[in-house]
């Protein structure tokens, strides 16, 4: 089966009525945060957060959950865009910059949709209770070219420790409503616009937050 990505209009067409709902903390409810310099990237919108919080409670013994990063501020996206975007360029110069932003957002997703600076995505990964990642085939952040496609959540060919990992991950998050990225398989959202196209809800929860710093 084919996905949309966050740059096609399936997805970035989609309507965000924002509720305004708060960011909270991950730590405070319990959730370990691995970038500990990241202040913000450990918050995510209330609701994101509870659910959080009940997946990790439905994980099997000894395994909880890692974030890497919850939001993300409007130039730290720009600036991923922007290295990637540079990389794409020199990989593929024949191709024009829609077909550039295009393959960039299987990756990092374009400014005007994004989850992590809607508060509304983490990206997480398991970890065991000796405190260390347990193996998903691929480190978190790793491209489609670095991985040759391990990346995406059903790369085929995946060995069976980091598959059997992946559908922990995936049972848990998605038992609460949270929906992956499939070119990703550490990233899950809930209440932004590919959360929309997934559940088939009307319109997203979620746009840029705080809005006032994010229309830039
Ligand atoms: C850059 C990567 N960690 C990431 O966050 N990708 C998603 C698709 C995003 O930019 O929202």
């Amino acid at each position: 089966m084919t996905h949309p990505l966050l740059a096609d209009p399936e997805v970035s067409d989609l309507p965000v009525r924002e509720c305004r709902e708060p960011l909270v903390d991950l730590p405070d409810l319990g959730i370990l945060c691995m970038n500990p310099d990241d202040v913000a990237g450990m918050r995510v919108r209330s609701t994101l957060g509870a659910r959080l919080r009940e997946a990790q409670r439905a994980l099997p013994s000894g395994i909880r959950f890692g974030v890497a990063q919850g939001h993300r501020s409007p130039e730290s996206q720009n600036a991923i865009i922007a290295e990637y975007s540079g990389t794409l360029r020199r990989l593929h110069p024949g191709k024009d910059e829609t077909e550039i932003a295009r393959l960039s957002s299987r990756f990092v997703a374009p400014i005007a949709v994004a989850p992590h600076v809607a508060g509304a995505a983490v990206d997480l990964t398991l970890i065991d209770d000796l405190g260390h990642p347990l193996w998903m085939g691929t480190e978190i952040d790793a491209t489609p070219e670095d991985s040759d496609g391990a990346c995406y959540f059903d790369a085929p060919g995946l060995d069976p420790d980091a598959r059997r990992h992946r559908t922990i991950l995936a049972e848990a998050l998605g038992g609460q409503g949270l929906v992956n990225y499939p070119t990703e398989w550490w990233h899950w959202s809930y209440g932004d616009r590919y959360w929309a196209y997934a559940t088939s809800a009307p319109h997203a929860l979620y746009g840029p937050w705080p809005a006032s710093e994010a229309a830039a």
